[in-house]
């Protein structure tokens, strides 16, 4: 793609917000209103930005949330990409490759080891490296009749929580959460209060707020969802977040929301591949996944500080022979050492057992996609046999990593 020349990327101050936020909404096709204006600034406020300058004129925007995603056995700061904005005067002559470029410089200047985002449309980010990090499965519940369950729910009482009430009940239990499934961000009050429970749904003005319902005390667990009435028609519930310590207190959560009066489907936009439900229910006709779509995607920005900060399955040892086209530094033969736990990472002559690019190794990282499929897709070499496999052993995760925090 050529790069007009006359095109300058550097960082985008405070005093050029108002147009950095107008950029967003031309690209974005939005005109919000005051309250989520208002919502939109503060957080493009708090991101690091990076821009594109046609002469004086902003033409290109990019923010990056300060998160810190969880890994199989630990986390690491992970920024998060999100406003990518492109003047639609300004397409396909490379002012986004331009800012990832910029972006790039500056991960590497920092140390920065992993970046992540959620894509609007999946075939922009590959290209930058950008692998597969979660994955989550759509589900609908046929609740015009009460759920079928093969096991039996936990009896404890539950209760409604006030969503002011939420982040300090809701905040440590979902922490625990992060250090068990790989793929989730770190959440903040501020999060917890301004994307989980502000009151009106910014997708659909006719969802009610967030209603919360707890098990257990301790926690057990907890739904978060909102409700759509249908004029005289029955009624939809819809699952934002639904976490639980054990199958029964999971089925418990389920029974109450396929029981909610008035309404006749449960839906969850995104819910875990390994999902227990879609065991324990006993009819897959009346629960049914109906589609499923990449999370998170995840970026190795720093191979060697992201392979070396996660937890291992089993010891490997194995030459990988990585391509990377926009940084440098991770490309070519490394061997990957794992003896009783811990990851050595470091320059190699030797032959490589493996070659693939930056981007599949992003998709194994997390454990999401095996790298033996992406062998048999093509797109990872095996040169010695087997060795996709004993990497798989090692990146296997108990639980599959997975996040609902979209951004
Ligand atoms: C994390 C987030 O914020 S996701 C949100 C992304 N933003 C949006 O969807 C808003 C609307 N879209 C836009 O603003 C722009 O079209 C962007 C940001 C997607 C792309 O910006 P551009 O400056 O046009 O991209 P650029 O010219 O640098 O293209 C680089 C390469 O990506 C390709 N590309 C760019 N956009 C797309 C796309 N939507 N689908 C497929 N390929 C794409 C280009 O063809 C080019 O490929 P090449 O190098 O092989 O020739």
């Amino acid at each position: 793609m050529e790069q007009s020349s006359d095109l300058r990327f550097g960082e985008v101050p405070e005093t050029r917000l108002d147009e950095a936020l107008a950029l967003s909404y031309l690209a974005f096709l939005e005109t919000p209103e005051n309250d989520e204006r208002k919502h939109h600034y503060e957080t493009l406020r708090e991101c690091a930005r990076v821009g594109a300058y046609d002469g004086d004129r902003l033409v290109g925007l990019m923010a990056t949330y300060d998160f810190t995603l969880s890994l199989p056995g630990g986390e690491l700061p992970a920024p998060g990409l999100t406003f990518v904005s492109v003047a639609p005067t300004h397409r396909r002559r490379g002012v986004l490759s331009g800012m990832m470029a910029e972006l790039y410089r500056g991960f590497g200047a920092a140390g920065t080891p992993l970046a992540c985002l959620w894509a609007s449309e999946d075939a922009i980010y590959g290209r930058y490296g950008f692998g597969t990090g979660t994955r989550g499965l759509a589900v609908e519940i046929n609740s015009s009749r009460p759920l079928a369950l093969r096991i039996a729910p936990d009896e404890r009482p539950l209760r409604l929580v006030d969503p002011a009430d939420a982040p300090a009940l809701l905040g440590p239990y979902y922490e625990r959460t992060r250090a068990v499934r790989a793929g989730r961000t770190a959440r903040t009050e501020r999060w917890w209060r301004e994307e989980w429970m502000v009151d009106k749904d910014p997708e659909d003005d006719d969802m009610s707020p967030p209603r919360i319902v707890a098990l257990g005390e301790p926690l057990a667990g907890y739904v978060i969802y909102r409700t759509k009435s249908n004029g005289h028609g029955p009624g939809s519930v819809h699952i934002g977040e639904l976490e639980a310590d054990t199958p029964a207190v999971a089925a418990a959560l389920w029974r109450y929301l396929a029981g909610i009066d008035l309404a006749h489907k449960v839906t969850a936009w995104a819910r875990p591949l390994d999902d227990p439900l879609l065991h324990f229910c006993a009819d897959r006709d009346q629960v049914r996944v109906t589609g499923e779509e990449t999370g998170l995607r995840v970026r190795l920005v720093d191979v060697g500080a992201a392979l070396r900060a996660r937890s291992w399955a089993a010891d490997v040892d194995v030459v990988l022979d990585v391509r990377d086209a926009h940084v440098p530094a991770n490309a070519g033969r490394h061997r990957l050492s794992v003896r009783q736990g811990t990851a050595t990472y470091e320059p190699t002559d030797a032959p490589a057992d493996l070659g693939l690019d930056v981007r599949e190794l992003g998709s194994g990282y997390l454990g999401t996609v095996p790298l033996r499929e992406l062998a048999h897709a093509g797109l990872v070499t095996e040169h010695t046999p087997g060795a996709a496999a004993s990497l798989d052993t090692a990146l296997r995760t108990d639980l599959a990593p997975f996040t609902v925090d979209d951004f």
